[in-house]
């Protein structure tokens, strides 16, 4: 029987799903000074956002990985997690998690095989679809903007309920209060809350500010509104 075959049904991904739900957003970084990591992941969560992506998109993000898994309190996950290599590299650098703007079957074979969590990213109901039979209900929706947005994620709701997103792409502080307000929206991803100029310029101050917003955003969930 083929992998995909034995496991043809709804798997819950428990620890995904315990990680989307520490905190409203989880900060997607690019770290291309390595003098940068600890102390942009240290002032993340002493803001209240204590999961964070570490995208595999510089030179230094696998060596970063492995300085901020040590950073107390600190949950980091790998990235832009592109292709089995990479999924090796990152659970080797320390990460807890892997994240994917998409989602291929060596990717997700070779997480399933390293025992390492994977949010998977999908963009359309065949997409879900596919996942779903992978047994993921909860992915990313990415880009989420791009995708249809607010409207795509309620309309994803009626067909597909049992389904939860984590959407990046396109969000901002303004924004991600409407799509923490979905039933089926489980935390949201972004990069406004460490922006480029401000790691350059080490303002980690402001940094820490921006992810006590953030975090604020989760105070109003309680009021969500159905699919
Ligand atoms: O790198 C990945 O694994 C991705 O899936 C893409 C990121 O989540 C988005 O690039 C974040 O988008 P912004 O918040 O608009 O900057």
């Amino acid at each position: 029987m083929t992998r995909a075959i034995a496991q043809n049904k709804t798997r819950p991904t428990p620890s995904m799903h315990m990680l989307c739900h520490q905190a409203p957003v989880i900060p997607v970084l690019v770290i291309k000074d390595l003098a940068h990591a600890v102390p942009l992941a240290e002032a993340l969560v002493a803001g209240g956002l204590p999961v964070l992506e570490v995208t595999l998109r510089s030179a230094v993000a696998l060596q970063a990985i492995s300085l901020m898994v040590r950073v107390p309190g600190a949950t980091i996950g790998a990235g832009t997690v592109l292709n089995p290599k990479q999924a090796r590299e990152a659970k080797q650098a320390g990460a807890t998690f892997a994240v994917s703007p998409g989602a291929t079957p060596p990717v997700i074979d070779c997480c399933e095989d390293l025992d390492l969590p994977l949010l998977p990213g999908a963009a359309s109901a065949t997409e879900v679809m596919h996942l779903l039979d992978r047994g993921f209900d909860l992915m990313k929706f990415f880009p989420a903007a791009a995708a249809g947005g607010l409207a795509a994620l309620r309309a994803f709701g009626a067909p597909l309920p049992q389904v939860h997103f984590c959407p990046a792409g396109g969000l901002s502080q303004e924004n991600a209060r409407d799509y923490l307000a979905l039933a089926n929206v489980a935390c949201v991803g972004g990069s406004w809350v460490a922006p480029a100029q401000m790691i350059i310029e080490e303002r980690w101050g402001e940094i820490r500010q921006l992810a006590h917003q953030a975090r604020q955003l989760g105070n109003h969930r309680a009021g969500r509104r159905s699919l």
